[in-house]
């Protein structure tokens, strides 16, 4: 399997290759090269062992590196001449980076760095492509000089020989194992013991050692993790993509099978027209639309950023930060319950291989763990709302994307509740506000009480997560609402499209508010007669949205090769498919099988035989 996925990236990268040159010449755009990650991604069902190479390899050389080490190391990697990956986590850490144990030290006489991976547990484990693909990684280690820990540093680090892709002297690496998915990405471990590499191959665009082993720490430590905000970056888009790739299944396979008449005597309907089976596929065909818009939005501010960063500008880095933490989580747990969902609305048949709802959910779900385990980055994006909530206390301004946690700050109550568009983004936002309130109190007392920093985030850890998925919600939510109600190019739109946006929004909002119900009715007194409207509301727009859901899927525009799924052909011939698919299994190549002489026939004899006895 793995060496079929090689086999496809590189075709695929080729081609990738000849599309850049012909749509980008020479240009240095990296988002062609996602864009064909994304499309190689997809095209390889047990995923591409280019992937890290493509996101984390060539973007740290380009990053983390100086210009001399870029035209050393990174044009090549960039050209496809060397192939990398990013190992960093190991077998014994993985989320608590400065428990790292690979360790560089360095060698003043002979300006190298000795880089041993000390304990099993020190070995690099997972980095995707490392088994058998790369030729190089980037090394993450404890950097020492004159065996005093200075932090962690990136090296690169040529793993196999350029020419025979034998392992090199010192370097025992390999394949990890089977996974539940992507078993075409080679994930490998990699142990090294006492590797030399020369002191210019470690990344020193903003830490560095010298010749004479002077240390130059950088300014801001946490742009080492640069290469890991962007890819829960693209995480947010990469599984938005994944949720609209399932959602485009059920809707078609939801608008082909017919089952349980709705009225007796009448004819079997679509199963989309059952309510229940609308709201199992509608809402999901919105969240990968707000989801896909949110991810946009990130990308955007990583652009910025990251230019930013390159000019040595790090004022933007805690925003995005925090951003790309929550959508990484909100994006990957919704894709992955999301897609869960939808492949129970297809019932049997979406339990098929054939339906390829399985493999597409094995894609989506190790995102939740990747680049930051999900429960991890909730605790750290409360944590940076402990922060916030303490410059709101002290009537500091706070960054754009929390400044709507100032404005509810200053509520001293929730005004008359409408069931507005506006109510019903405020009371998320408001609920929000409150949940940190509650958290920075239980926080606060902690802290108070003598208990460190550290302990009391763990003590507070529900309420600290509570308050970082409400502020997700309220990110998200607030995105798609200016999207659809104050787009600068609304007036664009023609009536009707702007009419099923504004559906998506109405369902969005609503989906969100009974998802949060106990948080809200926490904060505001709402009656049962309101909380009705909007039940009647939400039935009424998945009514509304019903005739819209194929066209909007459709427009997702996937090729049937991306879906690779008998369930979501465009052309809707499931049942042929399907067949086709069975009939094409190894089991159905022979009327009898190989079993039935060797194993099944004895078996039945032998009881039959028994039975005699037992009657004799
Ligand atoms: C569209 C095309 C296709 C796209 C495909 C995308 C999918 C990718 C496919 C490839 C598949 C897999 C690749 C996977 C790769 C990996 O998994 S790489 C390894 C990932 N590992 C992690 O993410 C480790 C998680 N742990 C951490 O990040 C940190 O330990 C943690 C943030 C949890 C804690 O940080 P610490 O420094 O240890 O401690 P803390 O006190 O919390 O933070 C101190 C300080 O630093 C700030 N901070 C932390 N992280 C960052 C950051 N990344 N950027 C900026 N600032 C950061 C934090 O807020 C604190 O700031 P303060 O002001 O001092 O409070
Ligand atoms: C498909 C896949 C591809 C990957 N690719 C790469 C790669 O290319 N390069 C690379 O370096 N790594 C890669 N990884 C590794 C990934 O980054 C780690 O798995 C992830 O960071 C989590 O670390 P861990 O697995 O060691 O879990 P641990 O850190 O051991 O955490 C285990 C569990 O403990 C709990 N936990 C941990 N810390 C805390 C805390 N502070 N507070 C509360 N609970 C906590 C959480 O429930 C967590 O799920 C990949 C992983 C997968 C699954």
């Amino acid at each position: 399997m793995a060496s079929m996925s090689v086999k496809h990236a590189i075709a695929a990268a080729k081609k990738l290759r000849s599309l850049q040159e012909r749509f980008n010449p020479g240009g240095s755009d990296i988002y062609p090269a996602l864009m064909g990650d994304e499309a190689i991604t997809a095209l390889i069902p047990s995923g591409n062992p280019l992937s890290v190479h493509i996101l984390m390899f060539t973007r740290a050389l380009r990053e983390q590196g100086t210009d001399e080490q870029y035209e050393k190391f990174g044009r090549r990697a960039d050209n496809n001449e060397i192939i990398g990956t990013f190992a960093q986590t190991e077998l014994g850490h993985g989320t608590y980076l400065r428990g790292l144990e690979a360790r560089a030290d360095y060698d003043r006489g002979t300006e190298e760095f000795v880089l041993n991976t000390p304990k099993l547990s020190s070995y690099k484990w997972w980095p995707g492509g490392l088994g058998q693909t790369c030729n190089y990684c980037i090394f993450v280690a404890q950097l020492y000089i004159d065996n005093e820990a200075k932090g962690m540093a990136m090296f690169v680090v040529q793993i196999r020989d350029e020419e025979t892709h034998m392992p090199l002297p010192g370097v025992h690496v390999g394949e990890i194992g089977k996974k539940m998915g992507l078993n075409g990405v080679n994930n490998g471990f990699l142990g090294l013991k006492d590797y030399r590499v020369p002191r210019l191959n470690m990344l020193m665009r903003h830490q560095q050692v010298l010749p004479d082993g002077r240390f130059v720490k950088s300014p801001v430590s946490q742009v080492s993790y640069f290469p890991m905000v962007f890819v829960r970056c693209m995480v947010a888009r990469q599984n938005s993509n994944y949720l609209a790739q399932a959602a485009t299944i059920a809707t078609r396979y939801s608008v082909i099978r017919r089952q349980s008449p709705i009225e007796e005597g009448q004819p079997e309907p679509k199963i989309l027209e059952h309510l229940t089976q609308q709201m199992k596929v509608i809402p999901e065909i919105v969240t990968a639309v707000v989801y896909r818009l949110a991810a946009a939005n990130l990308q955007n501010m990583y652009n910025e950023t990251a230019e930013a960063v390159y000019r040595k500008d790090f004022s933007r880095l805690p925003e995005l930060h925090a951003l790309a933490c929550i959508l990484k989580v909100a994006t990957s747990y919704d894709s992955t319950y999301g897609i869960e969902r939808l492949r129970q609305a297809c019932g049997g048949h979406g339990y098929l291989t054939a339906g390829n709802l399985g493999n597409i959910f094995a894609m989506a779900a190790p995102a939740c763990t990747y680049e930051g385990e999900n429960s991890v980055l909730y605790l750290q994006v409360g944590k940076i709302l402990m922060k916030n909530w303490s410059q709101v206390l002290a009537g500091r301004e706070l960054m754009p994307s929390m400044a709507y946690i100032s404005e509810c700050s200053k509520m001293t109550s929730f005004p008359q509740w409408t069931g507005s568009w506006e109510c019903l983004l405020k009371a998320i936002q408001y609920a929000c506000v409150g949940s940190i309130r509650l958290a920075f109190q239980s926080y606060n007392a902690r802290v108070q009480s003598a208990q460190s920093q550290t302990a009391a985030v763990n003590y507070s850890g529900l309420e600290l997560t509570k308050a970082a998925e409400l502020h997700g919600r309220s990110y998200v939510a607030g995105n798609f609402y200016q999207q659809i109600v104050n787009s600068p190019n609304k007036h664009q739109r023609s009536p009707q499209f702007q009419k099923v946006l504004e559906n998506m929004l109405e369902l969005h909002l609503i989906q969100i508010f009974f998802r949060h119900l106990g948080d809200i009715l926490r904060f505001i007194r709402i009656t049962e007669d309101e909380i009705s409207a909007l039940q009647r509301r939400l039935e009424e727009v998945l009514k509304e949205l019903r005739p819209d859901a194929v066209a909007i899927t459709d427009a997702f525009d996937f090729n049937d090769k991306i879906l690779s799924s008998a369930l979501g052909c465009y052309d809707g011939n499931v049942y042929e498919r399907l067949f086709e698919a069975a009939l094409k299994h190894p089991l159905n190549r022979k009327s009898v099988p190989d079993f039935f002489e060797a194993h099944l026939k004895p078996f039945m004899k032998e009881n039959a035989d028994n039975a005699k006895k037992s009657k004799l």
